[in-house]
């Protein structure tokens, strides 16, 4: 995959089919866009293109809201994977957010992309105050010359599948329906880093790992969740939060059991799903009470896994 950061000293040889947008979660709907993308780029010999933009980490920092379902490291993976040929990721500048619809599909879309079809939703807006939209966007195409491809919007019942749709249900710890709409567990990536060396002590040895701080986070609690880590998937139980046991700080992480595994993964990078919400966290009066309580857990997650439809993918 091509991945363009400088959109001003970029210009494409070959046409590509561009599709624009946030993109955060790369949700079921957004895949609907993609995967249209991807038929049109086969069928052309183009490329297959997204067109998105940075989220820069430091704006974001302690802002609760604006915190995202997906790193622009994670929607970079997931874009790759899903068969995206160029990624041009732009910073949201004043030089872009002023620019005239018809000065952004000449300068951006025609000069920088070579773009010779656009995929949108049916909501898509673009250009200075968002006055862009698809109706604008199929004249232009019609006058310039490029296809476009407006897309119904993928909906789950009644509403329509949104990034702040899915923020709403992670808040809530619903991740079955998160997963549902997402197409895909939710998940957070990240080294495996040294925590306070007590979980052998305790009996259940955890890998741990610092979530990105714009990375928006379930709530506190425990989760069964699924580990990607040196080419393996274990299954397991996590912990996220700040552990007030055995903690006076308020620093959030993850900490994460896994099955059968007792291997050194410190340094490593690992990839852990959550995929159901077992419990929130609490602070318990001794160690001894916390380690009872951990059994519980896993015991629950053997369960879980036995009579899941996660109980085959380890
Ligand atoms: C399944 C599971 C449940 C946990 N639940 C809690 C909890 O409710 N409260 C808490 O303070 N810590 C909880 N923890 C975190 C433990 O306190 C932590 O794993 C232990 O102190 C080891 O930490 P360390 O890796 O920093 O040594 C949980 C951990 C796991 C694996
Ligand atoms: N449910 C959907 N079905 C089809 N296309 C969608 C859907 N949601 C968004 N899109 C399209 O995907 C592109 C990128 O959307 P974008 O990520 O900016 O919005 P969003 O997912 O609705 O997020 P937000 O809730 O933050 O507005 C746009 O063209 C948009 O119209």
């Amino acid at each position: 995959m091509e991945f363009v950061k400088n959109l001003a000293e970029y210009q494409s040889e070959r046409p590509c089919v561009v599709t624009l947008g946030k993109f955060d979660g790369v949700h079921r709907g957004h895949r609907k866009l993609l995967k249209e993308v991807r038929r049109i780029a086969l069928e052309n010999h183009w490329k297959a293109g997204v067109f998105t933009f940075t989220v820069s980490p430091q704006v974001q920092m302690g802002r609760r809201e604006a915190k995202m379902l997906m790193t622009n490291e994670e929607r970079e993976n997931l874009l790759r994977d899903l068969g995206v040929d160029l990624l041009v990721e732009c910073p949201f500048t004043e030089e872009i957010r002023s620019m005239e619809p018809d000065q952004f599909i000449r300068e951006v879309l025609l000069k920088r992309l070579h773009a010779s079809a656009v995929v949108a939703g049916t909501d898509f807006r673009f250009g200075k105050d968002r006055k862009g939209d698809a109706d604008y966007l199929l004249e232009a195409g019609k006058s310039m010359g490029f296809h476009v491809s407006v897309m119904q919007k993928e909906m789950d019942g009644e509403r329509e599948i949104s990034s702040t749709y899915i923020r709403e249900e992670l808040e809530k710890g619903h991740m079955e329906k998160v997963q549902e709409l997402m197409g895909g567990p939710y998940f957070i990536t990240g080294p495996i880093i040294h925590g306070r060396h007590l979980g052998h002590s305790l009996g259940f040895p955890t890998i741990n790992q610092r979530p990105a701080p714009e990375k928006m986070l379930p709530p506190r609690g425990v989760y069964f969740s699924r580990t990607y880590v040196g080419g393996k998937v274990y299954q397991g139980i996590s912990s996220l939060g700040v552990k007030p046991t055995v903690n006076s700080g308020n620093e959030e992480g993850n900490e994460t059991y896994l099955f059968d595994c007792s291997l050194d993964l410190y340094g490593q990078e690992a990839k852990v799903e959550f995929l159901s919400f077992r419990r929130p966290e609490e602070k318990f009066d001794s160690l001894d009470a916390l380690k009872n309580q951990m059994s519980l857990d896993i015991e629950s997650a053997d369960q879980f896994f036995s009579s899941s439809r996660f109980s085959t993918s380890s």
